[in-house]
């Protein structure tokens, strides 16, 4: 199994905790911008690119979820860091369950982000990914992005929306496709139970794509889980709704 050299960032503290955010597919790091002035305060946050999203290298064919993992961990293990928090944004959150059920020992703290312990089974992301490959990024970024955003938000801040979007039709479809095999009918309801980390699940309540139910599962499956949801806000609520998605994850990474 070849480890990727992930494209990664520090900010932040140089001797503060280190917590280690991942983005959903498609999302390069930059869709943590809105945490980065808040997190920064009081932890040394480390951002990656997955395989094939900014400058990290994608190979071709399709991933699975150790892949990924490995990528992650060779990345820690080169810094030296024994334990990270971890926080996953969407599909992201299901590579942090990755970690934090094989590697219970490597994960202080973990958090979750409008994501899920199972892929749904209607899910439109695997016929994305071949029309991507066929096509390129710029054919599948409408239907992929559509449900980010609340349709209040895109009138608010069609800046933000039209950046994302660019973003995401700037990845390289071999990335994003090859990410797609490695989530394709996933269930990580059976690993849950192997978190031993202190978890935080932030649900957004207006999430077409994984709605509350998929919060209120994951969070029922991981010992002692906190379940929080976020009103007003649709999949990437850490960017509609920063200021709740900011105060639930310091509270929960810092103190
Ligand atoms: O597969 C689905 O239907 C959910 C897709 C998703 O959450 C993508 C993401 O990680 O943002």
């Amino acid at each position: 199994m070849a480890v990727v050299p992930l494209h990664y960032r520090f900010d932040g503290p140089r001797h503060a905790p280190v917590v280690l955010l991942l983005a959903p597919p498609g999302a390069k790091w930059t869709v943590w911008e809105p945490q980065m002035p808040e997190l920064t305060r009081e932890l040394r946050v480390l951002r990656v690119n997955h395989r094939g999203h900014g400058s990290s290298p994608a190979p071709g064919g399709g991933y699975s979820m150790d892949e990924l993992g490995a990528d992650l961990l060779a990345l820690v293990d080169e810094f030296a860091l024994e334990r990270v928090s971890v926080v996953g944004a969407g599909l992201g959150g299901m590579l942090a369950t990755w970690l934090a059920a094989t590697r219970p020992g490597r994960v202080r703290r973990l958090a979750y982000v409008a994501s899920t312990a199972r892929v749904p089974r209607a899910s439109p992301w695997p016929q994305l990914a071949a029309r991507a490959r066929r096509e390129g990024m710029a054919a599948v970024v409408d239907e992929a992005t559509r449900c980010w955003f609340t349709p209040g938000f895109g009138d608010y801040r069609p800046d933000v929306v039209k950046r994302l979007a660019e973003e995401f039709a700037g990845v390289a479809a071999a990335g994003f496709a090859g990410w797609c095999t490695a989530i394709a009918g996933l269930d990580q309801r059976l690993l849950l139970s192997r978190v031993r980390a202190p978890a935080l699940v932030v649900a957004a309540a207006h999430d077409p794509l994984l709605p509350p139910g998929h919060g209120r599962r994951l969070a029922r499956g991981i010992p002692g889980a906190r379940l929080e949801t976020v009103p007003a806000a649709a999949h990437l609520a850490g960017i509609e709704r920063a200021d709740r998605v900011n105060e639930l994850l310091t509270e929960h990474l810092v103190r």
